[in-house]
């Protein structure tokens, strides 16, 4: 069934931005607006990983946090929500799965977006798998700092080749920052202000989170 916005006729579009959140940051949340804008999606779906999986070898704070601060950030702004469906499935979170289940519970007629960054553009064709998962959505790739914009470029080529036009891809503001780079700050007692949310920060520091480093 088409699930229609209120008094219109025309299918929702909603964004999907997964990640591990560890912790969430004003990268994320800049991506999820500039898409929301660009491609005028209806609402962005923030999705913590539970078992994110390419950082299965990783130490990944407890999923309970990880949620708890992608709420923080994204509460003040009426068209973000946050889905706890990867934390409540077990084993790794494809992102097959996780828009399957999408795709179940909105229908065929929606259009469903499902947002990342340079980085994992480029590691694309080690996803679950990929082939399926390009044909069962669309992507918004945006670039990031850091990355080879080159070999992203090329890899946007690529994929248009091989299965159409299924990835679109999206300038926004250079910002250098990462949940890697926060982590490691904390850790050394540096502050993390005006990198994320407030709230974020608070929880942290009630919280006591990241005082042993992690990669
Ligand atoms: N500063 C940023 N600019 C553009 N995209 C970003 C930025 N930060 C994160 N992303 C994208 O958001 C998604 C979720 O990212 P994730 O939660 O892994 O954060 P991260 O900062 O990359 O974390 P880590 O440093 O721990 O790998 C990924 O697709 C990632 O590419
Ligand atoms: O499905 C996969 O095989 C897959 C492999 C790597 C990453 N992902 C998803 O991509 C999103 C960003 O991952 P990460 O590790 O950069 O936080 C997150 O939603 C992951 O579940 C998904």
């Amino acid at each position: 069934m088409a699930y229609l916005k209120e008094n219109k006729e025309k299918p929702e579009k909603i964004g999907i931005l997964g990640g591990t959140f560890d912790p969430i940051h004003y990268g994320h949340l800049v991506i999820a607006q500039w898409a929301k804008e660009e491609f005028s999606l209806d609402k962005v779906l923030f999705v913590p990983a539970g078992t994110p999986p390419h950082k299965l070898h990783k130490e990944v704070l407890m999923g309970k946090h990880r949620y708890r601060m992608t709420t923080l950030a994204t509460n003040t702004n009426p068209n973000f929500k946050v889905s706890s469906m990867e934390m409540n499935r077990l084993g790794p979170s494809y992102t097959i799965d996780t828009i399957k289940d999408l795709r179940k519970e909105y229908g065929k007629d929606t259009f469903l977006y499902f947002i990342t960054g340079a980085d994992s553009v480029l590691d694309f064709y080690t996803w679950k798998d990929y082939e399926e998962l390009i044909k069962s959505c669309y992507f918004i790739a945006a670039t990031r700092e850091g990355y080879d914009v080159e070999k992203f470029n090329q890899r946007i080529e690529e994929i248009h080749e091989l299965f159409g036009h299924r990835i679109f891809k999206m300038d926004i503001p250079d910002l250098d920052i990462s949940s890697t780079n926060l982590r490691k700050r904390i850790n050394q007692g540096k502050s993390v202000k005006y990198l994320l949310p407030e709230t974020v920060e608070q929880y942290i520091i009630e919280n006591k989170l990241y005082k042993d480093l992690k990669g």
